[in-house]
């Protein structure tokens, strides 16, 4: 499907946001698993990745091979990914009325490589408009940890053997810097963005996100959850 012919969006889109280690890959996988278990369509996905093509921009990303491009590249090679992921999955899915649930999405190039690596929001915005287009997502869970603990939890799961990679390898100042940009995009986008406490246990954080998902959606659209439930 070309970039320009992307069909209506049915389904509902979700994105877990947060730095190194709070654990967004792991509640994907729960929430994903809950929502299946209502009858409800949904897959998981990632970025960057998440289509064949953003998997191999993915691992140039990831391995530090353009850092010395430098912050306005990466968000330009992010920003293709993005683009690849929403023509091939993203669009798609929603269009057939599945959820996506996506582990990172472009609030990680607003924060990542604006806030920190210094870039003109107006750029970014501009990026967005061309890529991102109308695929916004309808919730952003902001999982919210200190640096220091998201970051052991991240080296534990890596293992003493691998390496860590192009951001993670940054300094703890660069990832508490990280963690108040994603509260200043919470705060500036509250109807879109929620604020979960990750530093709890894995199943409370998934009680939380679930209560979230319940209250925002659920409860203030129950014909949603009936079109869900029923595939329409
Ligand atoms: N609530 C939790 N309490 C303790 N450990 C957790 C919790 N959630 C996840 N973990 C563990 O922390 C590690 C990182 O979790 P996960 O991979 O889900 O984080 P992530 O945010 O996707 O990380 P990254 O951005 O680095 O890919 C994993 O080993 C996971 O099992
Ligand atoms: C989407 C996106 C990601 N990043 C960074 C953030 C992480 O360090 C890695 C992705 O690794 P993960 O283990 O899958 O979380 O990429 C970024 O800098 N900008 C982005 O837009």
């Amino acid at each position: 499907m070309s970039h320009d012919a992307r069909l209506p969006k049915r389904g509902t889109f979700i994105t877990l946001e947060g730095g190194e280690g709070v654990g967004k890959s792991t509640q994907v996988r729960y929430l994903v698993a809950r929502l299946q278990a209502r009858g409800i369509k949904a897959i998981p996905t990632r970025e960057p990745g998440g289509s064949p093509g953003a998997e191999i921009l993915r691992d140039i990303l990831l391995s530090g091979m353009i850092k010395d491009l430098g912050p306005k590249a990466e968000a330009i090679i992010f920003a293709a990914a993005r683009m690849d992921h929403i023509d091939h999955t993203i669009a798609p899915a929603l269009a057939a009325g599945t959820w996506v649930i996506c582990d990172r999405f472009a609030d990680s190039t607003r924060a990542y490589q604006g806030a920190l690596g210094g870039l003109d929001p107006g750029f970014l915005r501009a990026l967005e408009r061309v890529t991102v287009a109308d695929t916004r997502p309808d919730l952003t869970l902001i999982l919210d940890l200190p640096a220091d603990v998201g970051l052991a939890r991240a080296a534990q799961r890596r293992g003493a053997a691998e390496a860590s990679d192009r951001f993670e390898g940054e300094g703890l100042a660069f990832h508490e810097a990280l963690r108040k940009a994603y509260l200043a995009i919470a705060a500036a986008e509250p109807e879109r963005c929620v604020v979960v406490d990750a530093s709890q246990s894995e199943e409370e954080v998934a009680q939380a996100i679930w209560d979230t998902i319940s209250h925002r959606l659920f409860d203030a659209e129950p014909a949603m959850q009936a079109e869900a439930l029923h595939g329409a």
